[in-house]
């Protein structure tokens, strides 16, 4: 083994910490930049260059980031069985490095843009390589995870767990600042234009960056090599703590007749056959596993941040007056607070709680860490009622709605069978949709002769019924019945000048018809209406998720595009975002008082051979939480989003009730204390009894009679 044992090294320290730390936190910021960063753009790019829908592209999304949080696993059996923890993150790191960099390429239309039209000829080319990619990935990101937290946690000495303490929230922090740097900067990067053929966004630069982060990442951990200390991984040592466990279950089994003298744990039925050390250390990281199994709950309701809750902001107003906020930039609340409240929790609220004398554990912490998240989804419901009360009354299934736009010279009566009566004004519409519980109508119109026309409606649709200057070719246009996406505006012109017209950004137009929606962000908006020589300028301010009917008369060019009207299909966005600020504050506070505590206490509670596993069983937690999201937006959904939120909300009181009761049973423990109490009893000096262990671990166990139960020298 040419690792070095932790107790043979003497680190070098700067203010109390290793200096090695350094490097481990620069590490994680970086890698977490690449991480975050990727993700940031994922669903984008799912979405619009591999073109799949909107299902699909959150779904595969999903799937990554549990994946991202399953791999753990499969990295903390590597790092305490087989390699160590330096090794293990050096080689997944390469890993991860070569899926970013395979991520990047898959983004480059021009490698099967051969006709030279700006989209790729060969779609499943991209899928593959971005899909492999994607495996690398999460393979590395995952796989390094629980060994870096665990490596940082090695380079204390006994005498630092003060800042050992201290350590994990500095470690939470660069994860956040990495986070937040990197939300912020490639949704811009992937907003540029790039490509050599044709001029695309640029999520080439998008998902290379992150690519040269994780390089980074990896040049700065080998830079601090020669300073860290590094713990032996001892044999495989997750074989044999299957072995062990199967034994004692096994051999529980054979001695189930009440004859036989119970034993106080049921891994003590292990005893004949196994070291007593590895038996205490096996009861250890159960007893914590066990504590876990309610945990995901907290995460199903956190990763819903991304999703869920960025939705809602779809629907709401991010004008701020200084600044605008989109929907999806309302997530990086999430890491500024935490930037803020980790120093505020650890310097000021925790020692003030102790100096009252209450005492904070860090299992009481998780529970309220629970609570609070619970309350952020209160918060989110309440939100939400005052949004439900501003949005449109949308068709059911079963229904249809119908609204009526006159670009006749004159005011029209519209009879709509069998006793809908509007009046419209020449260039104006009915006030609002008319809802019918059947499809098939009948309108008349009161012109000279009486126009008469029979019209099927959508079930469950939004329609306009456009009378043109010409009322007997009147037609049905279907609109949007739900939100825009993303907050934009859904915007179309109704042709009322006598000949085809060009409009900036869309297809020209033939008279009386209607182009579809376009899409277009918050803020002023301008179009150039042109028809051969003449032309004129619309302005327009949008303000967030807002629908509009633009008619545009004869006299458009005559009147420099003044008499154009509107028509209001949907009114803009009029709750506005900073309401979201609580939720996002009450789950960040939730997430500093269970997440961090968490890492800590995963560590802390861990035999030092399986300091890796527990780290991944805690961020296993978060991969259970992610599945928890899938399931639930593929399976039903409640009718009303507010109820949704109060039924994740009560789930997670329900569960943290739960873990408090775990919490109250579960008794702290000094793993190194118990490990070396074991050895005590053993009659082994620590040093033999590593020996011993190692010695035990290598040989092959399988090749010895089970029958033959075979007595440990205790
Ligand atoms: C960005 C989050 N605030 C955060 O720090 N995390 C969410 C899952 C765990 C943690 C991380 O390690 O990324």
């Amino acid at each position: 083994m040419d690792e070095t044992t932790k107790k043979k090294k003497k680190t070098a320290e700067c203010c109390g910490y290793p200096i090695s730390i350094f490097f481990i936190v620069v590490n994680e910021f970086c890698e977490r930049f690449s991480y975050y960063g990727m993700r940031a753009v994922l669903v984008l790019y799912f979405r619009y260059f591999l073109l799949w829908d909107d299902d699909l592209a959150t779904s595969i999304y999903h799937a990554f980031v549990a994946l991202c949080y399953l791999t753990p696993i499969l990295g903390a059996i590597i790092a305490d069985s087989w390699l160590g923890k330096f090794k293990t993150i050096i080689y997944l790191s390469i890993v991860y490095a070569i899926g970013q960099v395979t991520m990047a390429i898959s983004t480059i239309h021009d490698i099967t843009d051969a006709n030279r039209d700006g989209t790729p000829d060969n779609f499943t080319f991209h899928i593959a390589l971005s899909m492999l990619g994607l495996i690398l990935i999460a393979l590395g990101t995952g796989g390094i995870k629980p060994c870096v937290a665990a490596f940082g946690g090695d380079q204390f000495q006994e005498h630092q767990s003060r800042q050992l303490n201290t350590f994990f929230s500095v470690f939470y922090l660069c994860i956040n600042a990495g986070s937040l740097l990197s939300t912020l900067i490639t949704p811009v990067l992937r907003a540029q234009e790039c490509g050599i053929h044709t001029q695309q966004q640029c999520y080439p630069l998008a998902f290379g960056v992150p690519a040269v982060l994780m390089v980074i990442s990896l040049v700065v951990f080998i830079a601090g090599s020669g300073m860290y200390v590094k713990t032996d991984p001892e044999g495989n040592i997750m074989w044999s703590v299957c072995k062990c466990i199967g034994f004692a279950i096994k051999n529980r089994f054979r001695h189930r007749s009440s004859s036989y003298p119970k034993r106080e744990h049921w891994m003590d039925w292990a005893n004949e056959k196994y070291d007593k050390l590895l038996i205490a250390q096996i009861k250890m990281v159960l007893k914590v596993l066990f504590l876990y199994i309610p945990l995901p709950m907290f995460w199903t309701l956190f990763d819903q941040k991304g999703s869920r809750w960025t939705l809602q902001a779809t629907t709401m107003s991010g004008d701020f007056g200084a600044f605008i906020l989109q929907p999806d930039q309302m997530q990086t609340v999430n890491p500024i607070l935490i930037l803020t409240l980790v120093p505020i929790m650890d310097r000021l609220i925790f020692p003030l709680i102790q100096k009252c004398g209450l005492n904070f554990s860090p299992l009481k912490r998780m529970t309220v860490g629970m609570l609070f998240a619970a309350m952020a989804f209160v918060s989110a419901a309440l939100v939400q009622i005052e949004i439900d009360k501003t949005l449109p009354n949308f068709p059911s299934s079963s229904e249809s709605q119908l609204k009526v736009v006159n670009t006749y010279s004159t005011t029209l009566n519209v009879t709509i069978s069998p006793n809908e009566h509007l009046l419209i004004e020449s260039f104006g519409s009915s006030a609002d949709y008319v809802t019918f519980d059947h499809q098939d109508i009948t309108v008349s119109l009161n012109t000279n002769p009486v126009i008469t026309k029979a019209f099927s409606l959508i079930k469950g649709g939004r329609q306009t019924l456009i009378i043109p200057s010409d009322p007997t070719v009147m037609y049905l246009k279907e609109d949007v019945k739900s939100k825009p996406r993303e907050g934009k505006n859904a915007i179309r012109f109704v042709n009322g000048y006598t000949a085809d017209l060009n409009i900036t950004n869309l297809d020209s137009i033939e008279p009386s018809a209607t182009t579809n929606y376009t899409l277009v962000n918050q803020g002023k908006r301008d179009f150039v209406l042109r028809h051969g020589e003449q032309w004129c300028e619309f302005s327009r301010k949008f303000g967030f998720g807002a629908s509009y009917t633009f008619l545009i008369p004869s006299t458009v060019f005559s009147d420099d595009c003044e008499s154009i009207t509107e028509v209001e299909d949907m009114k803009p966005n009029s709750v506005h975002m900073a309401l979201q600020i609580p939720q996002y504050f009450l789950i960040t506070t939730g997430e500093v008082m269970f997440s961090v505590t968490g890492l800590q206490f995963s560590y802390s509670q861990a035999p030092k051979n399986m300091k890796s596993v527990l780290q991944a069983g805690w961020l296993c937690t978060n991969a259970v939480g992610n599945i928890i999201v899938l399931i639930v937006a593929e399976l039903g959904k409640l009718p009303k989003q507010w109820a949704e939120y109060l039924l994740f909300a009560s789930l997670l009181v329900a569960v943290s009730i739960i873990f408090s009761i775990m919490a109250y049973f579960y008794t702290y423990i000094d793993p190194a204390e118990i490990e070396a109490q074991v050895r005590k009893e053993q009659g082994l000096e620590p040093e033999e009894m590593e020996k011993e262990t190692i010695e035990m671990e290598e040989k092959d166990e399988d090749q010895k009679n089970e029958q033959g139960v075979k007595q440990t020298k205790i």
